[in-house]
């Protein structure tokens, strides 16, 4: 068998925080962040974490099949916020949600997150698994350093999520999962220093999240363009949508152009959420299935692609 998405889902945190209430807190503005990333708002969790966000998706998921949550094979969630580092977030899941047939793993692949694990998703299905959870779900907010004006206001919370299913047809179609972990200092959070009764003064790096803008734009304009070709070559057939990491809405505009393609077919929705690391991509699906820009068993051809820490960049080509 091989993995077919039969539902999509997603839910973010209900406050609301624009550019202007941003530019109440800080040194900012509606002007700079609009027209420098395309981010308009973004929801921001007040009380719920990265577990509660993830399960809302599994219950919205499980209520539009029609499977119990004991039917689940796997829970895979996507994050670079887990609540802890142990349990998973995808334990936290199965247990809220009662899938106790089901085996847990959470996958550290920031921005790729999601790609990554619908791949690894795909894997437990060719080989013998039959329906599972794919989850990416962010607090980023809780890893921000809330007083460096040039990362707070790109990032949101929020977690979207797909079913996957066991099909007789091959779904996905084609992949590259790539990493450089020669770049791995151009984009980190959450560093935790050793320290017990013998260690001796290490280094101390910061718990925040921390980029080298420059350096993660250039990747993202290069690098990435170089696998979504690569991945088009082999699929050679008419691609209906794009859905890229919603990172920065200049760098979808310069990747649809490398890749000689009409923005139109590049969704967005960074304007509402921005940049929600591993959930940007299965929010920007479930939208898409919820405007009925996609359908699901339509046979429409859409190209997946996440990029970012790690430095990790991941490209699937789907058939939904
Ligand atoms: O125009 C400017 O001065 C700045 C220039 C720098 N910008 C950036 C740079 C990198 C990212 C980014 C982040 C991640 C992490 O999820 C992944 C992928 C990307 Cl491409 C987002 N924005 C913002 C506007």
């Amino acid at each position: 068998s091989f993995g077919q998405i039969t539902q999509t889902a997603s839910f973010v945190p209900e406050k609301v925080v624009t550019n202007d209430q941003l530019a109440q807190i800080m040194d900012t503005s509606d002007e700079w962040i609009q027209s420098r990333t395309g981010i308009k708002k973004r929801h921001i969790a007040t009380t719920q974490n990265t577990s509660d966000l993830c399960i809302k998706v599994a219950e919205t998921l499980l209520k539009k099949s029609e499977y119990a949550a004991a039917d689940l094979d796997f829970i895979i969630v996507a994050t670079m916020s887990p609540d802890y580092n142990s349990p998973s977030v995808a334990c936290l899941v199965q247990g809220a949600i009662g899938a106790n047939h089901a085996m847990c793993f959470d996958l550290s692949a920031a921005c790729s997150g999601f790609v990554y694990a619908l791949s690894m998703g795909d894997k437990m299905i060719r080989t013998g698994s039959k329906k599972g959870l794919i989850i990416g779900g962010e607090v980023i907010s809780k890893v921000l350093d809330w007083t460096d004006r040039t990362t707070a206001v790109l990032f949101g919370d929020g977690a979207g999520g797909v079913l996957l299913e066991a099909a007789e047809k091959e779904h996905i179609t084609a992949e590259n999962l790539q990493a450089d972990g020669t770049r791995a200092m151009s984009l980190t959070s959450g560093f935790t220093a050793v320290n017990n009764p013998y260690t001796e003064d290490g280094t101390k790096q910061s718990p925040y999240l921390s980029m080298e803008g420059r350096e993660i734009f250039d990747f993202a304009v290069r690098d990435v363009v170089q696998q979504i070709k690569k991945v088009m070559d082999e699929q050679n057939k008419e691609i209906d949508y794009f859905l890229l990491h919603q990172a920065n809405a200049r760098i979808l505009d310069k990747i649809a152009k490398k890749v000689n393609v009409s923005r139109a077919k590049f969704l967005q929705n960074m304007d509402s959420y921005g940049n929600t690391s591993a959930a940007s991509i299965p929010i920007l699906l479930d939208e898409a299935v919820a405007s009925k820009k996609i359908v699901l068993g339509n046979q429409q051809n859409v190209i997946l692609s996440g990029f970012g820490g790690g430095l990790t960049w991941a490209t699937l080509s789907v058939v939904l």
